[in-house]
């Protein structure tokens, strides 16, 4: 990346835009500062001129304390304003990024890293703050201080003058040169910087995972090796920052002994006075905040345009639409029947079909069953229904009504969707029960815990609803999580329950618990499930059976095991384990074979 791309100007301005003018007032105080500043030579002038006629030196060395004064207060008073709005502006970008971030389609998403996206809202936005402050407003101050000093030393002396601009037209080439690389090896310590969040992220997540593999050393290698690139590429770009500095500095050492030997031939030859030197070489080393101001400026400039790139690629995806404010009519709770006709779908180009001409119907009401070997489609079925995909082919209705006519938030509020795994949250009990409809009320949780058989596990916690279950749960058995997941979504009321059940076995009383809890749901709302029991699939009102994205066959357990040879087949494989799971001496060889997914 040689130049930032034209949008990242475009998103800057967007974040600078609403703060313009604090930007400009913060700019206009250190301005005003820099200027008094700026009269200090043409005083110190004076005060050498008076000195020298014999008169009293009071009055201009009071005038210039003061000046000196006021510059150091109105400077720190602009830096103040400006680090100030810079602060607001990280926060509007922060405050974007996030409220874009959860609205984020589930493919683009599927795609992106946790860690990386997490390493764009906190680091990439920071960098805002320095292309705020230095690299717009004070390059911006810096330029009229420039051209103010420059003015002042060309009333003073132009053949200096000319001196001065040859040097610093030559740092201005070296820094024009050394830009674009900045830039380069800051995206690249930016994307490192991302890397390491993802890959700490993966670690992290899998913590229990890491433990039990001892794959500690190797995960701590893997994010200690990302760790070092984006040290290496911070390296680079500061070892090109340094260059920059120091040719800034460099130019005004050497515009100084050139100036000082043009100027002292000058002096000795009575062509120039030796306060009019001394004023002019006052102003050289004033020269030098502005123009280190602005190289200072183009790299963080340089910097600001690399993260802000990366935060443009979150901001350019599409987003779901945002829900509208809930209405006060009551919601419809009646079971909504469900039909897919022809359904096909692939999560890629690059991929083969997941379904592939899918058609069933779960009606209003009652218990449907999905079944089939892992890899047949089961789950896609659910991503479909709730939108976080769409189909490539073929049509998804809800009462009759198809899915891409409905709102979004309309479709959602509909269903209820237990996933597989990881279906508790960090946070006590209660949160994770009013996750999905925080406005319920004390008896609506107590009625959905009697519903879903979670009482006594109420009981037993050393503070009820309000313990903390840890991240993603783990102080909970595996099927006490379900349960919590089943009272959760059935708290939002929905039309129609999608429940993915978890393969890993659950002992004979939770499977038991699971069945009923199932079963007195489908009472109330239509229930679509991924079964992977003998318990839920024989209660199951009608059971279809997938298999590499198709449907093969419909019918209840007694028909199918009849006629169809698939599902014979995992009835006694798969689902038959479970059935000997349920067996009050549980075969623990039995349960082991069980093939899950
Ligand atoms: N997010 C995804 N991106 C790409 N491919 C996917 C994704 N999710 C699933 N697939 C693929 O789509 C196919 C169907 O997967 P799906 O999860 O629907 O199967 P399933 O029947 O639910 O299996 P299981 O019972 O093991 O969960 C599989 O080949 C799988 O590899």
């Amino acid at each position: 990346m040689n130049a930032p791309p034209k949008g990242s100007w475009r998103l800057l301005l967007t974040h600078i835009r609403p703060q313009k003018w604090k930007l400009a007032l913060g700019g206009l105080l250190g301005f005003v500062g820099g200027m008094a500043g700026l009269a200090e030579p043409l005083l110190a002038k004076s005060v050498i001129d008076t000195f020298q006629a014999g008169g009293s030196m009071v009055g201009p060395i009071l005038v210039l304390t003061v000046l000196v004064l006021v510059g150091a207060v109105l400077g720190a008073l602009g830096a103040y304003v400006l680090e100030r709005t810079a602060e607001t502006i990280v926060l509007s970008a922060r405050l974007r990024l996030v409220s874009r971030m959860l609205r984020l389609r589930v493919p683009d998403v599927d795609r992106l890293k946790p860690g990386d996206l997490l390493s764009r809202v906190t680091a990439d936005s920071t960098l805002l703050r320095a292309v705020c402050t230095s690299g717009v407003t004070e390059a911006i101050t810096a330029s009229f201080m420039l051209i103010g000093c420059i003015a002042l030393m060309a009333y003073m002396d132009a053949a200096l003058l000319g001196v001065t601009l040859i040097v610093l037209v030559v740092v201005g080439g070296i820094t024009a040169v050394v830009m674009p690389r900045i830039s380069r090896a800051t995206t690249e310590a930016q994307t490192a910087l991302g890397e390491m969040g993802a890959t700490l992220d993966r670690s992290l997540q899998a913590f229990r995972t890491v433990k039990a593999a001892g794959a500690e050393q190797r995960e701590t290698d893997a994010v200690r090796g990302v760790a070092r690139k984006a040290w290496r590429k911070g390296v680079t770009a500061a070892g090109w920052t340094a260059l920059a500095g120091t040719s800034t500095w460099l130019a005004v050492q050497l515009s100084f002994l050139a100036v000082l030997g043009v100027g002292g031939m000058r002096v000795a030859s009575g062509s120039l006075e030796v306060s009019s030197l001394i004023a002019f070489l006052l102003y050289l080393f004033y020269l030098t905040g502005p123009i280190s101001q602005l190289v200072n400026g183009a790299t963080q400039l340089q910097t600001g345009l690399a993260a802000i790139a990366r935060l443009r690629e979150i901001e350019d995806l599409p987003a779901e639409p945002v829900a509208p404010v809930e209405s006060t009519s009551p919601k419809n709770t009646a079971p909504a029947a469900v039909t897919l006709r022809d359904v096909h779908f692939q999560y890629g180009d690059d991929r083969s079909p997941a379904l592939n001409g899918v058609s069933f119907t779960a009606p209003a009401g009652g218990m449907t069953a999905l079944v089939g070997p892992s890899g047949a489609g089961k789950s896609t079925v659910f991503a479909l229904l709730e939108r976080f995909y769409e189909p490539n082919e073929g049509a998804i209705d809800l009462d009759g009504r198809p899915l891409t006519e409905m709102p979004m938030s309309e479709l959602r509020a509909a269903l209820g969707y237990v996933e597989q795994d990881a279906p508790v949250l960090a946070g006590t009990l209660r949160d994770n029960l009013l996750f999905a409809n925080p406005g319920a009320g004390e008896d609506e949780i107590a009625d959905v815990l009697t519903r879903t058989q979670l009482n006594d596990l109420v009981a037993r916690l050393p503070e009820g609803l309000e313990t903390a279950v840890g991240h993603r749960g783990q102080m909970l058995s595996g099927g006490e999580r379900q349960r919590v997941a089943i009272a959760r979504a059935l708290l939002r009321k929905p039309r129609l329950l999608l429940l993915d059940e978890a393969t890993s076995q659950l002992d004979a009383v939770n499977e038991l618990r699971l069945r009923d809890v199932i079963e007195e749901v489908a009472g109330t709302t239509t229930v679509l499930v991924i079964a992977h029991r003998l318990s839920t699939v024989t209660t199951a009102d009608r059971i279809v059976v997938m298999e590499a994205g198709q449907v093969r066959a419909v019918g209840s357990h007694a028909e199918l095991l009849d006629q169809d040879d698939l599902y014979r087949e995992l009835a006694t494989t798969q689902f038959l384990t479970n059935a000997e799971a349920m067996a009050p001496a549980g075969d623990k060889q039995a349960k082991a074979v069980q093939t899950g997914g």
